[in-house]
């Protein structure tokens, strides 16, 4: 049981509400070691098993049309036809294997009752069963080997298939949605459930339903058959039965304990210490301030203290789990059924007493029955929990196909945009109107009343303190996030009601917190314009103006580089003198920490070269080709990380590149780029204070004026 057990018992709910584990009445509290686990009671109807309540009746049938959509999904991938139809016979042939042993030695017993009959036994029959016997065997082997050698092209491509619809289930949706948790929770149990994909999870379910069924029945009807002409047989049977059934029920009762909601937490500060500590001193981000502060004696007097108030509880909450189960286990009922176990043979005993004649076959038929009940039982149980958890399992069926339709939180508009692709590219105007923006969740502005315009073809600068909102207003533009109050206008209409892609099109913005996608340089650079993501002379060109081009090159895997392997190597025991592998360093600091298992890290850029790189992505996007929709940059602090040569060269590139197409920046510096700004933004406190051009600021003397005075004078 212990903690393995209860994680896969973690089942996913279609349960709504809150979980709340103050509320004593349906919640149990359990103080284990240094952990507090709150489990949920279960509603009684539940614990009856094959009884499933309401709830559970009606979330199966809501997910009854997923269940067959799914069914003709897997139909319709042909080259999966052949493996599901052997996979399907196998099974059953292999279901009915137990039946065939069964009825074999039910045959036994019949030659047994002839030999006791007439003092023979009658040897071709006794012949054939040995041989069948040992058919069935022979053929359960081969059944299994089959099924695994099936098993394994039919999962791939189950999950292949899934893997398409999956990946775009999340590639559609937008930021706010994405960053709902909510979502991210729907996402993850529609692509795995106990460490299994949906789609093969639901498969074998059902057909191990199948062939339990299969199982019960023929298993049934044979032992009926068997067991009619034996005078002990069902008296037997039922006292066999009796033993089997407790262990059973035991069995539901600690997996019912596993409960479907609950949660731990630990409120011991020392433990939480010392787990602190642990990832301080193994973790590699740690090691510098580790090393240069000093600490290495201060913190193992501080390990070693902490961990002598914790004692021995400081356990992790799965094995605290599973040794507190163990425990609880063995005080519990065993006896009983301990004692029970032996009934059968009492009551043979019994029975052999009043009649010593039927002994021998009493004796043969309290062997087969006693043989059979045991897997019956627990093929009974098999199948009482596969009722049980039938409908969750289904439900994930639901919430697979359901994750293609979660509805982004950006509504998307209904008129094309540009009207004129022609006039799009000398610039695109702008307006925020009394535009508010607070970010879910947080109770404050990031925006507060927000208005200003923009002609056609203007580069307008907005410079201000870190979290006055410049990086906000540039989301809304490309409606990463929309208003929460006023409206923004490009081209004279509401941005709300243009089509999304189109809007997305026409604007390019670079980020200031951009990332690398875990591809390789050129693709990281391609993906910057789809529709030409395979033209390496674009590429090329982007890198160039972007400034990334020479590093590249130097590269010793020049534009196939990645900068983040996603896949990394395996290896173990490498000699120490082993430097690289695989053309790749070896990074022995890994190894150590995943316990002689580890991969390879990744290619390390500057963050200089970073930000170049992103840059070169935005260029061949917006620049590079003659034929690019997109009529307005936006860039958000695009030279940061830049050296001073490197930000002078960009901007004057940029605005030779950009041609008559609107440009707005962010940035925290003046000068450079103000001066050849038409609008200058200045924000403070989520609003705008000020606003002009360079020369204007200045002569009014506010703020902007005060901080160019403050840049200027540094280098005087
Ligand atoms: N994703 C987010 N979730 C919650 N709050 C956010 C988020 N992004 C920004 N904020 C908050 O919104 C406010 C404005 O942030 P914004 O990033 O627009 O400022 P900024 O002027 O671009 O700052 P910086 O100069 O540091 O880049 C800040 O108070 C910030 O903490």
């Amino acid at each position: 049981m212990g903690g393995r057990k209860m994680r896969s018992n973690r089942r996913i709910t279609s349960r709504k509400g809150v979980f709340n584990p103050e509320d004593q009445t349906r919640v149990k509290h359990t103080r284990l070691g240094v952990w507090d686990l709150y489990e949920e009671r279960e509603p009684e109807l539940d614990r009856l098993p094959g009884l499933p309540s309401l709830e559970r009746f009606l979330t199966l049938k809501q997910s009854l049309p997923y269940v067959w959509r799914m069914v003709k999904d897997i139909g319709s991938i042909r080259s999966c036809w052949l493996l599901l139809a052997s996979y399907l016979i196998l099974e059953i042939v292999a279901a009915l294997v137990p039946t065939m042993v069964l009825w074999y030695k039910g045959q036994l017993l019949e030659i047994v009752q002839i030999a006791l009959d007439s003092r023979t036994v009658y040897k071709p029959l006794l012949i054939r069963v040995t041989f069948g016997m040992w058919v069935c065997r022979i053929l359960t082997r081969l059944l299994n080997y089959s099924k695994s050698r099936i098993t394994f092209p039919l999962k791939a491509r189950l999950k292949q298939h899934y893997s398409v619809h999956l990946f775009a289930a999340r590639a559609r949706l937008d930021v706010p949605t994405f960053e709902d948790p909510a979502v991210q929770r729907q996402l993850d149990t529609a692509s795995h459930v106990n460490g299994q994909s949906v789609a093969w999870g639901t498969f074998t379910m059902l057909s191990g339903l199948l062939t339990t069924v299969i199982k019960v029945v023929s298993q049934i009807a044979i032992l009926v058959h068997v067991l009619r002409n034996q005078p002990d047989g069902p008296l037997l049977a039922v006292v066999s039965f009796i033993p089997e059934l407790l262990q059973w029920m035991k069995w539901q009762e600690v997996n019912l304990h596993g409960g479907a909601v609950w949660a731990a937490t630990t409120k011991n500060e020392d433990y939480v210490k010392l787990q602190g500590l642990k990832h301080a001193v193994n973790d590699l981000e740690h090691r510098k301030e580790f090393v240069a502060g000093n600490m290495a004696e201060y913190l193992t007097e501080m390990f070693k203290k902490t961990l002598l108030r914790v004692g021995d509880n400081a356990d992790e909450f799965f094995e605290t789990y599973r040794e507190y189960r163990n425990r609880e286990r063995l005080g519990y009922g065993m006896f009983l059924r301990d004692s029970l176990s032996e009934f059968p043979q009492i009551c043979f005993a019994l029975r052999a007493v009043q009649h010593p004649a039927s002994m021998a076959i009493s004796l043969a038929t309290l062997t087969l029955i006693q043989d059979n009940t045991s897997t019956l039982t627990w093929t009974i149980v098999r199948f009482f929990e596969q009722t049980g958890s039938i409908a969750d399992q289904l439900a994930t069926v639901r919430k697979l196909y359901e994750v293609a339709n979660i509805p982004n939180r950006i509504s998307d508009g209904v008129h094309a945009f540009p009207e004129d692709a022609q006039k799009v590219k000398s610039g695109i105007s702008v307006e925020f109107r009394n535009v508010s923006y607070s970010y879910p969740g947080t109770g404050s502005y990031a925006l507060r009343n927000v208005s200003f315009r923009l002609q056609q073809g203007q580069l307008c600068v907005i410079v201000g303190p870190n979290g006055s909102g410049k990086s906000t207003i540039l989301k809304l533009l490309v409606r990463i996030y929309d208003p929460t109050e006023g409206q923004i206008l490009v081209n004279g209409k509401d941005i709300r009601t243009l089509k999304l892609a189109d809007l997305r099109q026409t604007v390019s913005v670079l980020f200031q917190d951009y990332t690398h996608f875990p591809l390789s340089i050129r693709d990281n650079i391609g993906i910057g314009d789809p529709a030409h993501a395979d033209d390496d002379e674009r590429i090329r060109l982007a890198a160039r103006l972007g400034g990334s081009e020479d590093f590249i090159r130097r590269l010793p895997e020049g534009f196939e580089t990645y900068l983040e392997r996603p896949v990394t190597d395996h290896y173990s025991g490498i000699p120490e003198g082993t430097k690289s592998l695989f053309g790749r360093p070896v990074d022995y600091n890994q190894l150590r920490k995943a316990g002689h298992m580890s991969s390879t890290a990744s290619t390390s850029l500057s963050g200089g070269q970073m930000q170049r790189l992103a840059l070169s992505r935005t260029f061949m996007r917006s620049v590079v080709s003659d034929d690019s929709p997109v009529g307005m940059l936006l860039f958000d602090e695009p030279s940061a990380s830049l050296d001073p040569s490197a930000e002078h060269d960009l901007f004057i590139r940029l605005r030779e590149l950009r041609g008559s197409k609107t440009m707005i920046f962010s940035s925290h510096r003046f000068g450079n780029l103000t001066r050849h700004a038409d609008v200058i933004l200045y924000m403070n406190d989520s609003h705008i204070v000020e606003s002009g051009t360079h020369e204007q600021l200045l002569k009014s003397e506010g703020e902007y004026a005060r901080i160019w005075m403050l840049q200027a004078q540094a280098f005087l």
